[in-house]
């Protein structure tokens, strides 16, 4: 499926996440990759199940308003919602497979992931067939290095990673791209934690979403 394209497609981009809440940590550096990389459109696709972790504080239809509140009005980003339809875990390889076939073999996708998830990336169902369907671009994060424990995922990294951005556009899927992001040392875990202490939320999220947050008593 990775045929060159020669004249160079634009990227679609997704972003997956639990977003128990969505926050600047993720909408700042995604921006900046935006930038970096060139792309013009960034899909965010909130889980149901989520893979690896127990199940969210917010509902469901909590975490999707607020992802929609927090992207309303900016052109860059659209909400697909189909991972919330799956009864089972939101398996990556099982959207990719999906997005692939709708899109066809020529389109450039990309999954965006932070550092941390690259890190972890080994215990993803499938995790060496994600780049059968996509490039994963990776956004650094505070605290986490470029180092790998795993020798596994060190030598596949190695395989597939590129620094070059035109490769990116070039190819319809198969590279890794690690960004110089900003660094932002905001996380979910933080905010609910912060929220349950009676601290305050301000600069870490949205302020729509933040209201949001308030008017439905979450993570108190
Ligand atoms: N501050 C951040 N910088 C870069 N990437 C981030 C940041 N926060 C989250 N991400 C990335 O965004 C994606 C979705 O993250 P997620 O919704 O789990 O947020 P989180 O803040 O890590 O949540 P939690 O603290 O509940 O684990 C993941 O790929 C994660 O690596
Ligand atoms: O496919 C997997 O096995 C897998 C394992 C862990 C996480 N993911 C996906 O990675 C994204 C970020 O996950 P999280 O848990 O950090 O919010 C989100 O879209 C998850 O569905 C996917």
């Amino acid at each position: 499926m990775s045929d060159r394209i020669e004249s160079g497609e634009a990227i679609h981009a997704l972003f997956g996440g639990t977003f128990d809440p969505i926050h600047y940590g993720h909408l700042k550096p995604v921006e900046a990759l935006a930038q970096e990389v060139g792309l013009n459109r960034i899909t965010l696709l909130p889980n149901h199940v989520p893979p690896h972790r127990p199940q969210p504080e917010a509902n469901t239809q909590q975490r999707l308003e607020m992802v929609k509140l927090a992207v309303a009005g900016n052109p860059l980003f659209s909400v697909d919602e189909r991972e919330l339809h799956r009864l089972a875990p939101s398996y990556t390889i099982d959207t990719l497979e999906e997005i692939r076939h709708e899109q066809g073999e020529k389109i450039p996708l990309a999954f965006i992931i932070g550092q941390d998830s690259l890190l972890t990336l080994h215990y993803w169902h499938r995790w060496q067939s994600l780049l059968d369907y996509c490039h994963l671009l990776v956004c650094a994060r505070p605290g986490y290095t470029d180092k790998l424990d795993t020798p596994e995922l060190e030598h596949w990294l190695e395989q597939h990673r590129t620094t070059n951005i035109d490769n990116l556009k070039q190819q319809a899927n198969g590279l890794i791209y690690l960004a110089h992001t900003p660094l932002l040392d905001i996380s979910a875990t933080d905010i609910r934690r912060r929220k349950h202490n009676g601290i305050s939320l301000d600069d870490l999220l949205p302020p729509t979403v933040q209201q949001y947050i308030e008017q439905q008593g979450l993570y108190r």
